[in-house]
């Protein structure tokens, strides 16, 4: 297998001087290696995934999350699916059962229906291969796409003028490289601005309930050296109207051929305050996140995840144990939407890594011509 097809073709985060990615093949060829990102930023720990089941339950439980990367476990899901049994009914067992994982990020549609395309004309002999093949394909395209996002959002933030001596960018959640293969989405274009010596900075949601913000982005941030400063969820708007933050950019779990984004709860509220404020809203958007089925986001599945991510926080005690406490009182219920939809007409231009547009169909066929006839 060429360096490429083993993931190496592309590792640009360093944790404590050593290059990751969020997902590889281990060195016996058939074990996938992820990042515990449950356990980040306290701690730093590689899980093993030898079986489909593994990668079902790293991305069902968030082991592995953010749109991107759930496709490219995915896909290795169904390599160590078909290393084990590459019968027609494992084929279609690995593709029901990892596509039950998480409702929301089209990500995962767009692997299984891509791996299970390329499987299932195959002799069965050669499944297993070709699928360990294609992942690291998918991995490869996912770190070179979010690159060229992060090139083409460098554009946009070359042609601003801050409001102070440096650019205040914010974000919500994570859509950074741990949320992707590599570079990320939202955060590729903050890296790609710092690497170039621009003053940026990035406000960081901190994004309850699963704090994703505090938890991942500003560990990211940090081991990459971007000044950051961590908020809470509702101090954006506040940041906003004193005329602190410059551009808002997200991630996007699912976007539909007419602009329509969804992401992580409370991405709306924020572009509503942006909308508000006379502030650049953009999205990071590379292409396997965009639904051509739909148009209206409205249609989009919104995972509800269990109330105990609400009624419960995770932390590290001065003594460094790591322990998780009720923030509730007993008894009382909570929902746990995990995702919302943020209307075309509040998002000021999608980023993809065929280059920048409006939100709208008009934009993004502008990009994806061969999409046309589609619809
Ligand atoms: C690069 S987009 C990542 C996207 O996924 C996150 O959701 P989750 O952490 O629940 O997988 C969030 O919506 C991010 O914007």
């Amino acid at each position: 297998m060429t360096s490429a097809g083993r993931g190496l073709y592309l590792r640009r985060m360093k944790v404590d001087g050593t290059p990751y990615r969020t997902i590889w093949l281990g060195a016996d060829g058939t074990t996938v290696q992820v990042i515990d990102q449950t356990l980040l930023p306290h701690q730093f720990v590689v899980r093993d995934w030898r079986t489909m089941e593994d990668a079902e339950r790293g991305i069902r439980t968030m082991i592995v999350r953010g749109a991107p990367l759930i496709g490219a476990a995915a896909a290795y899901g169904m390599a160590l699916a078909m290393a084990r049994d590459d019968s027609d009914a494992m084929l279609t067992q690995a593709y029901t059962t990892l596509m039950a994982s998480r409702p929301t990020a089209v990500n995962l549609r767009w692997a299984l229906d891509d791996l299970r395309n390329l499987l299932a004309p195959l002799p069965h002999a050669k499944r297993a291969d070709a699928a360990y093949r294609r992942a690291a394909e998918i991995c490869d395209e996912d770190a070179e796409i979010c690159r060229r996002i992060g090139e083409n959002g460098l554009g946009l933030i070359r042609k601003l003028k801050p409001k102070g001596d440096r650019i205040n960018a914010l974000t919500h959640c994570n859509a950074g490289w741990l949320a992707t293969v590599d570079w990320g989405t939202a955060l590729a274009p903050i890296y790609q601005a710092h690497n170039a010596g621009i003053p940026i900075h990035v406000w960081v949601d901190e994004t309850r309930p699963r704090n994703q913000g505090a938890s991942l982005t500003a560990w990211e941030l940090a081991k990459h050296g971007v000044p950051h400063t961590v908020i809470a969820d509702n101090a954006g708007g506040h940041l906003m109207q004193r005329g602190q933050v410059d551009f808002c950019i997200t991630g996007t779990d699912r976007t539909t051929r007419r602009g329509d984004v969804c992401n992580k709860i409370g991405t709306y509220l924020k572009a509503l305050a942006a909308h508000d404020n006379g502030i650049p809203f953009y999205v990071g958007l590379p292409y396997p996140s965009i639904d051509w089925t739909i148009e209206d986001g409205a249609a989009i599945p919104i995972e509800e995840r269990h109330a105990s991510e609400v009624s419960r926080i995770a932390g590290r005690t001065a003594s460094g144990e790591v322990v998780t406490v009720d923030v509730l009182p007993e008894g009382s219920p909570a929902a746990n939407p995990a995702f919302d939809v943020t209307p075309a007409r509040l998002v000021t231009a999608l980023i993809t890594e065929r280059g920048v547009c409006p939100a709208s169909e008009a934009g993004l066929l502008s990009l994806y011509p061969e999409q046309s006839q589609a619809a």
